[in-house]
């Protein structure tokens, strides 16, 4: 690869993990929504906003799928793990406003 390709692999990709981020943090918002729903449907149902069984169930999935893509699983799951933290953190604000 000659230094003129180089930089325009290095632009065009930068642009293309541009996108990229925005479609993550739409999803990251999508999600934090869906979370807001569930902490609703708990409060009715008389749940707990922690749910150990269902976060295990996560924490699995996405295990497995660092595996398939060679991705390191203690860091995916990390990642993972602060998505459901945010979940919660969001949850337990709307219910504290209620
Ligand atoms: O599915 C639920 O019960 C949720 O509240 C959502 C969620 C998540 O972020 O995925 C958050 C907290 C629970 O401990 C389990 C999962």
């Amino acid at each position: 690869m000659d230094e003129y390709r180089a930089r325009e692999v290095l632009r065009r990709s930068r642009q293309k993990i541009d996108g990229i981020d925005r479609d993550i943090l739409d999803l990251i918002t999508s999600r934090i929504a869906l979370a807001r729903e569930i902490a609703e449907a708990k409060e009715v149902l008389g749940m707990e906003i922690l749910d150990p069984e269902r976060e295990l169930q996560i924490i699995e999935r996405t295990r497995k799928i660092a595996r398939e893509n060679g991705i390191d699983e203690n860091k995916l799951t990390e990642l993972m793990k602060i998505l459901m933290d945010l979940s919660k953190t969001e949850q337990k604000e709307m219910l504290r406003r209620q």
